[in-house]
This record gives structure tokens, C-alpha cells and sequence, in this order.
């Protein structure tokens, strides 16, 4: 759905962009990471076609930015990080206004705008002035808005940006519904665990270059080359079951270290794939029952902060 090739975009001797490469499915959703100036708007704006690149490929839909920038318009909703909206002009008028541009006419204009302002949770808004609306409803609302032509992709800038929590909590949550509808969507952030549980791919952008460019789960795999288990044994709130059990695990090949915790045991396994049935079987025939045995999990903040480790300032 977006194919991008050698993307470079100069300003003088500055790259704002230099060399990116960038392929998304349909149906993808793009975390687009990078810290202030890093190159994110420029990649969306060429993307949108609203600049020109200085050199390179990219493909939207299959069109090329180059000779079918009007294709692309129809296909993606652009939300900037920055918009205005226009004073004395309720909710729904702004929308219809907007609808009135991408020429959907009659009743249907009408339909379309009720049904993104309830998509966006914002039907209770219809008839407030938009110059009344907090920060977030105004996100929302800008989101509504280009939704309005139904577009295969969204190019969303930040759209969490200068949001409280609970605000936050919102864009995500209607991030997650778009994705359901299966829209393809760069969003960008300059914080990843923002993102973290809406996107299946990873971008990591800093100074126009894309450091970083994985699906979520081979970034947690490039993080974390060694599995870890956290592990109870049936009992083990007596120290000395679990301590049993620890040394029982350490003497197997597979696993590199045992911790035995306040809690349970965790277990960190030699780097490679193993079948880790192998170490309940050996537990259970060892006579300790098990309540559980789950593979830890990464946070995306610490993958995040592991990965990016000396490439952000
Ligand atoms: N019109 C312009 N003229 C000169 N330099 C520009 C222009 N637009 C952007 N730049 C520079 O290009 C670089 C990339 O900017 P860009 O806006 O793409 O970053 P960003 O990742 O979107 O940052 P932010 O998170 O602050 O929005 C920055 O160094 C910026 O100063």
C-alpha cells in the first residue's frame, strides 16, 4: 500500500530525509518513531503529496507520488500535526464543509458526517463551535475529518501530541478501531510505547535516517535474543520447593540461569529456539506440580530504550 525507495529530501545541505526505504502492507499499522526534526512530517508530506522529494521513489495505493498525486488524494486522509480550524463554524458544519470538497453531495453528506462524528465519539459535539472543543476533541474531530471520503490510508501526525492521558487513551483506542476497519496507517510519535500495543511495524527515524525498520515482533526479538520464563511450581510458597526445583532446572542444557524471586522462578534459557515443554516435563518428573510456566514479557519501552540507545539524542 505505500512503497517507499531511496526517499531524500534536502533543505540546502541538510537532509531532512536521506535514503529511506519503506514497504507497508495493506492492512499494516506504522509506528513511525523519532525524536523533534527527525524527518517524520517531511516523509508524511511527500507521502501526501504536498512536497516534492529531492530524490527517490514512493508509491501509494501503487501510484506514484510523481504522476498520480490526484489518486493518491482520493485514496489517503492526511492529518497534519498542526491544523487550524475556522472560528464561528459548529461541528458538523466544519465537517460538511469539508465533506462539500472531497464533492460527497446530498443527503449522503449529511449521513457521512453524523456517522465519522459518532465514530469519533463526538455526536454530542454536533452543534458546539469548534473553537469551544478541548485539545483532544479537536484531534478527534480532525481525525473525523479525514475520514470523510472513507481513505484506504491514513497519514496521521502525531495525533496524540499535547494530549492528556486520558485524551491519549482515546486516539489509541480509535486507532485501534480504524485498524479493525482495516485501514493502513503511518502514525507518528516521538514516543514508542505510545504506539505499542496498535502497531505491527516499526520505524525508528533519527537525523532523515530510518535506523529501525521491523515488524513489532522481530524488533522484540532482536531486543531479546534469550527467552525468559517466569515459573511456579505447585508449593512454592514454601522457599525450599522452589529452591528444589531451581537446581533441578539449572542442570539442564537449554537453561543458562535460574533466579529464584519473592514470587516464582525466572528462568533465562540459552540463545536459540528450544521447546520448552522439555523443562515442565523434567519439573513434573521430578514430582513438583506446575501452576505455571509463561514465557516474560518485553514492554515495548524497553525495547524501545534498548534499541535506541545511543542512536536518540
Ligand atoms: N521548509 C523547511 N526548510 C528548511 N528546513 C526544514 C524545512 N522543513 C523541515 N526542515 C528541517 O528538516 C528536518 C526534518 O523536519 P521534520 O519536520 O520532518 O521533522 P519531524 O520528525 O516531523 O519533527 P517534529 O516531531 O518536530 O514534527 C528538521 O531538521 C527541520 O528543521
Amino acid at each position: 500500500m505505500i512503497e517507499v525507495r531511496d526517499l531524500t529530501k534536502k533543505y540546502g545541505d541538510l537532509f531532512a530525509i536521506h535514503k529511506i526505504d519503506l514497504k507497508l502492507e495493506a492492512g499494516d499499522v506504522f509506528g513511525f518513531i523519532g525524536p523533534n526534526g527527525a524527518g517524520k512530517t517531511t516523509t508524511m508530506r511527500i507521502l501526501a503529496t504536498l512536497l516534492n522529494p529531492t530524490w527517490g521513489e514512493a508509491y501509494v495505493g501503487g501510484y506514484s507520488i510523481y504522476t498520480k498525486p490526484k489518486e493518491i488524494r482520493r485514496i489517503i486522509g492526511y492529518m497534519p500535526d498542526f491544523f487550524g480550524v475556522y472560528d464561528n463554524m459548529k461541528v458538523i458544519e466544519y465537517l460538511e464543509f469539508f465533506a462539500a470538497a472531497y464533492r460527497i453531495k446530498g443527503p449522503a453528506r449529511r449521513k457521512i458526517c453524523d456517522e465519522v462524528l459518532e465514530l469519533v465519539d463526538l455526536g454530542y459535539k454536533r452543534e458546539a463551535l469548534v473553537t469551544s472543543l478541548s485539545r483532544g476533541m479537536t484531534q478527534r474531530l480532525g481525525l473525523a475529518r479525514v475520514l470523510l471520503h472513507d481513505p484506504q490510508v491514513l497519514l496521521l501526525d502525531e495525533p496524540a501530541s499535547g494530549l492528556d492521558p486520558r485524551a491519549r487513551i482515546e486516539i489509541r483506542g480509535l486507532l485501534k478501531e480504524l485498524r479493525n476497519m482495516g485501514k493502513t496507517i503511518m502514525v507518528s510519535s516521538h514516543i514508542l510505547p505510545e504506539l505499542a500495543d496498535i502497531c505491527n511495524k516499526i520505524g525508528i527515524i533519527e537525523k532523515g535516517e530510518l535506523k529501525v525498520n521491523d515488524s513489532v515482533a522481530d524488533v522484540m526479538k532482536k531486543v531479546r535474543q534469550q527467552m525468559v520464563l517466569r515459573i511456579n511450581v505447585v508449593n512454592d510458597a514454601t522457599a525450599n520447593q522452589r529452591e528444589a526445583a531451581a537446581k533441578q532446572l539449572e542442570d539442564h542444557p537449554i537453561v543458562e540461569h535460574v533466579e529464584v524471586t519473592p514470587d516464582d522462578l525466572r528462568v533465562t534459557l540459552v540463545v536459540g529456539d528450544h521447546d520448552v515443554s522439555v523443562l515442565a516435563k523434567l519439573l513434573l518428573d521430578a514430582g513438583h506440580g506446575l501452576t505455571r510456566l509463561t514465557e516474560e514479557q518485553i514492554d515495548l519501552e524497553t525495547a524501545f530504550m534498548t534499541l535506541t540507545k545511543g542512536i536518540t539524542s
